[in-house]
């Protein structure tokens, strides 16, 4: 056998070359940037992605391999285009205006709409509020795959929650987001509206076992407490009533939406279940370029700072000078080093107006790192 030693000096020298080739590539990304500035193209182009991973799996010595080498180009091309906006955004002084020069008004008629969980989850029903009958939806098993079909150019728009009510932020959207560099188009609310469903002719009183994704239990547990009902976790909402449908039990529920109660053909026992009222969930609709529209009244940015004391202050402080109401402030860790964030913000305005193109372009000059998350219509406005 050979020793660890040996291969990891092999090893070594395969990175090696790996690290020359990666710079190689990343030059390159700045050449075809230059480019793309120059004759006003947009930095995505899922078509020329999607050449270029098919390309390295048709080279494969062992198809084995076929799914790492996609995931490895699908990262290269992600780090490829941050690099890019980078230098289209950052450098270049007339960056925003052809940030919007290179955006598109919202697709209109049928659109593919992809988003994560089965029908009648909470997704589906942000995804049917926003696109009505004309988007032909496709499910997905994680946020991960929805940035990935999107990434990839396999679906228009993508549907994800990205904050709740009563349990604050999705980190999970958040940081995918950022990694994969997709933008925000839209937005919607939908109200988090629990109700007690099971096989039709169950009665209420004898309801004993109630099935739900762990998030709906706690929403509901002083319900479920009063009535000596045991709460089982189930993967999300929806499979929960599926799966009560397909049980003739008498004693069973699933705590889900009325949408996916419905789709299951479950009598609805009692409505609106939940302890605490007003339980909503905010979702971002996202896409692989940026969107733009006259009436669009919401912006989102990424941003970190250095680290030092007032750094953020500073960096925030151009909002304030020019009266821009900033409607929400999350931060995530980098994960470069210990205790450095990215500051996701959401503010009131268009990119097109004259004060948050101050505000942005002061900002853009001072942060370590500034990226537009999109700009769109803001929910209920
Ligand atoms: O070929 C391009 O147009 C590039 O911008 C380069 C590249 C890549 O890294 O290979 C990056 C982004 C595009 O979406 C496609 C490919």
């Amino acid at each position: 056998m050979k020793k660890l030693e040996d291969v990891r000096v092999a090893i070594d020298q395969v990175d090696e070359e790996l690290v020359r080739l990666f710079e190689k590539r990343m030059k390159l990304a700045e050449d075809v940037v230059e480019i793309k500035t120059a004759e006003n193209l947009p930095i995505f182009d899922g078509a020329r992605e999607n050449k270029v991973v098919e390309r390295a799996v048709d080279r494969l010595g062992n198809p084995g391999n076929a799914g790492a080498i996609r995931s490895f180009y699908h990262l290269l091309m992600t780090m490829s285009k941050a690099r890019q906006r980078e230098i289209m955004y950052n450098q270049n002084e007339d960056w925003l205006t052809r940030l919007i020069e290179n955006a598109e008004p919202l697709k209109q008629g049928p659109v593919s709409v992809i988003y994560q969980g089965v029908s009648g989850a909470y997704s589906y029903e942000a995804a049917l509020q926003t696109f009505g009958d004309r988007a032909k939806l496709e499910n997905v098993e994680t946020f991960e795959n929805v940035f990935q079909k999107i990434q990839k150019g396999e679906a228009d728009y993508g549907v994800l929650p990205i904050e709740n009510s009563i349990m604050g932020g999705v980190a999970e959207v958040q940081d995918h987001l950022r990694s994969y560099g997709c933008f925000i188009v839209g937005e919607t609310e939908v109200s988090v509206h629990h109700c007690l469903a099971a096989v039709p002719g169950t009665r209420l009183e004898d309801v004993r076992e109630v099935r739900s994704h762990p998030q709906a239990l706690g929403q509901c547990r002083e319900y479920l407490q009063a009535r000596h009902m045991q709460g089982i976790t189930w993967i999300n909402t929806a499979v929960a009533g599926e799966s009560v449908a397909g049980e003739d039990r008498k004693d069973l529920a699933a705590l889900c939406s009325s949408t996916a109660a419905n789709l299951h053909g479950l009598e609805i026992l009692e409505e609106n279940v939940e302890d605490k009222k007003n339980n909503r969930t905010r979702f971002i609709i996202v896409a692989a370029q940026m969107a733009f529209q006259e009436d669009f009244n919401k912006t989102s940015i990424l941003f970190s700072t250095e680290h030092r004391s007032g750094a953020l202050l500073e960096a925030l402080s151009a909002f304030a000078v020019e009266d821009l109401n900033l409607l929400r402030i999350e931060s995530r860790p980098t994960g470069h080093k210990g205790w450095d964030y990215w500051f996701f913000v959401d503010f009131a305005g268009n990119v097109k107006h004259p004060a948050v193109q101050k505000a942005m372009r002061q900002l853009a000059a001072e942060a370590s790192y500034f990226e537009v998350l999109g700009c769109y219509k803001a929910a209920g406005k």
